[in-house]
């Protein structure tokens, strides 16, 4: 089993517990259920902001422990003042060192669109997301079938969210795009080798329909990436372990965006 595959495995475990323990009826009477989403399509064609989507990670597989000591509400406020154009938060547990109390402890702080980074398998998930205030979802392809995830999409679309497809290759963007997606994100990391190459992200540029916001994600560490990719009509940029990694985030983040 390669890692993408050990993760879904669990997630199906987890989604289980969950619906078990919190039914879908008590997800909608939640305080956040029903606040409106932010749109991120709008933030990050906003030229007045940076495009950065900066996330919030603890951990990863690919890197082992990044910071266990970063206050969530310390780092959001801090990406927040950066001029960041949304924000994404892991909650995944087992894997990233992300809980729920992160996504709900970012949303009290900033008032830009928040990505719940999970790996989204079903419709409940979305609930959850929703309910902790999140606005946007993001959907893998490579973890799902494409109509599974075209299924998510439209229910995303239905409760008012915006959906991220991410990819890793043209056959990926082939075989999942459809039409409820808002968002294609490149990841220029290999999922399975753990190699990254922003030329990816180069490649796909033209593949990916102009309605839809480009995003390029994971491995950028310099603001003249930025600058390149923007050439090639990406309008987003995710970035984590580049801020992450040191002890004071959103300081490493204030220093980012002066190059910019
Ligand atoms: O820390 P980086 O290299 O800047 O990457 C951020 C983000 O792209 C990466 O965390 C990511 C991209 N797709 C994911 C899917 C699940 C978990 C994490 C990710």
């Amino acid at each position: 089993m390669d890692i993408l595959e050990k993760i879904i495995a669990r997630k199906e475990v987890e989604v289980a517990e969950a619906k078990a323990r919190v039914s879908v009826s008590q997800l909608e009477h939640r305080p956040m259920f029903d606040k409106a989403p932010f749109s991120a399509t709008k933030w990050l064609r906003n030229p007045n902001k940076t495009g950065i989507i900066a996330e919030f990670k603890r951990r990863s597989p690919s890197k082992g422990l990044i910071n266990g000591e970063s206050r969530v509400v310390d780092v959001a406020e801090g990406y927040l003042k950066a001029g960041v154009s949304a924000m994404s938060v892991l909650t995944d547990t087992d894997f990233f060192g992300g809980t729920f109390d992160d996504l709900c402890a970012a949303r009290t702080v900033v008032d830009c669109p928040i990505l719940r980074k999970d790996f989204m398998i079903d419709e409940y998930q979305i609930l959850e997301a929703k309910s902790f205030g999140a606005d946007i979802i993001l959907l893998i392809a490579a973890a799902i079938s494409p109509q599974r995830l075209k299924e998510l999409a439209q229910f995303a679309q239905n409760l008012g969210m915006e959906t991220l497809l991410e990819v890793h290759d043209e056959q990926e963007l082939n075989t999942h795009f459809n039409p409820y997606i808002n968002l294609v994100g490149v990841n220029n990391r290999n999922l399975k080798t753990f190699e990254v190459s922003v030329e990816t992200s180069i490649r796909l540029a033209e593949l990916i329909p102009n309605n839809c916001v480009k995003i390029s994600e994971s491995g950028i560490s310099d603001p003249k990436t930025i600058k390149e990719l923007k050439k090639y009509g990406y309008q987003g940029f995710l970035i984590g372990e580049n801020f992450m990694k040191t002890n004071d985030p959103a300081a490493a983040i204030a220093e980012f965006v002066k190059e910019l």
